[in-house]
């Protein structure tokens, strides 16, 4: 069958965008591993599928497949792209919309510049939450990886993420730690490592080797989770740009059982259609 698709990025994270809302279509996990790649297919970093709210309350619900297959909770870059997918295509004419995530609700509001405001929930720290294996919570986990220590806060997006803190992000061992931490059996469902280099209580530079995917130009949920164990450890202030390799994001935490507010750009690159 043939599928409508819109191809999407948040500063160069890039997605396949699909309206199953208005279109019928399965897509397994082989399937999207063929789109996911870059030279016999689509080319995306996750995959995102529209559909129809399962709750009388929310707008919609969009499920998340990182290139891998895998599906995923949460996408922050992938929830700004939504909203901006969702108006282009008048699927609806809110502003501000409610969706349905697997690793919960968010509330996205699109100002009048195309910048898109994420309520991305409550980051969640407990080791079972994110999910950990460790005695006990801490900002400061320490893993044997390949006979070296290496210390890590670790939290919950909605999805898994590790915080690693680096001197300068140019030379951060991204392409070799990221992969041995990202399947760390401490990890059981994998994890997403962020490399973060503080510049100023105001200000960090991050760049995210993204679980199921690899290093991605920007991540959402990434920049959100290195915002938070910074703010947790008493380096950052409250409200924090982070410079990411594809753009910056502004992120904003007001502290424990509030939401993380992620504020982005979200940009149309092509429609197109696929057969499946
Ligand atoms: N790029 C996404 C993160 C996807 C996370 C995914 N790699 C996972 O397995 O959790 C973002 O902007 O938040």
């Amino acid at each position: 069958m043939m599928l409508h698709f819109t191809k999407m990025h948040g500063l160069g994270n890039d997605f396949m965008v699909i309206d199953l809302v208005t279109q019928r279509a399965r897509l397994d996990s082989e399937r999207i591993r063929a789109l996911a790649d870059r030279r016999f297919g689509i080319g995306f970093d996750q995959l995102l599928l529209v559909e129809p709210p399962s709750r009388p309350d929310m707008d919609f619900r969009y499920r998340i497949f990182n290139a891998d297959g895998s599906e995923v909770e949460n996408c922050g870059n992938g929830a700004r792209c939504f909203a901006r997918f969702v108006l282009d295509q008048k699927l609806t004419a809110r502003r501000e919309i409610a969706v349905q995530t697997a690793g919960g609700n968010l509330l996205l509001k699109v100002a009048d510049d195309g910048r898109v405001r994420v309520d991305m929930g409550a980051p969640r720290f407990a080791p079972d939450e994110i999910p950990l294996t460790a005695d006990a919570q801490s900002h400061d986990y320490a893993l044997d990886v390949d006979g070296q220590t290496i210390h890590l806060d670790a939290l919950s997006m909605g999805n898994p993420h590790a915080v690693i803190d680096v001197a300068s992000i140019d030379d951060a061992p991204v392409a070799t730690l990221g992969p041995l931490i990202e399947a760390h059996p401490r990890f059981p469902k994998r994890v997403n490592v962020g490399f973060m280099e503080v510049i100023s209580r105001q200000s960090v530079r991050l760049r995210v080797f993204e679980r199921g995917v690899g290093e991605t130009l920007a991540c959402g949920t990434g920049a959100c989770a290195a915002v938070v164990s910074g703010i947790r450890r008493g380096l950052l202030d409250q409200h924090v740009d982070v410079a990411l390799p594809g753009g910056a994001l502004s992120i904003e935490w007001a502290g424990s059982g509030q939401s993380v507010i992620m504020t982005g750009p979200a940009e149309r690159v092509f429609d197109g259609r696929v057969v499946v």
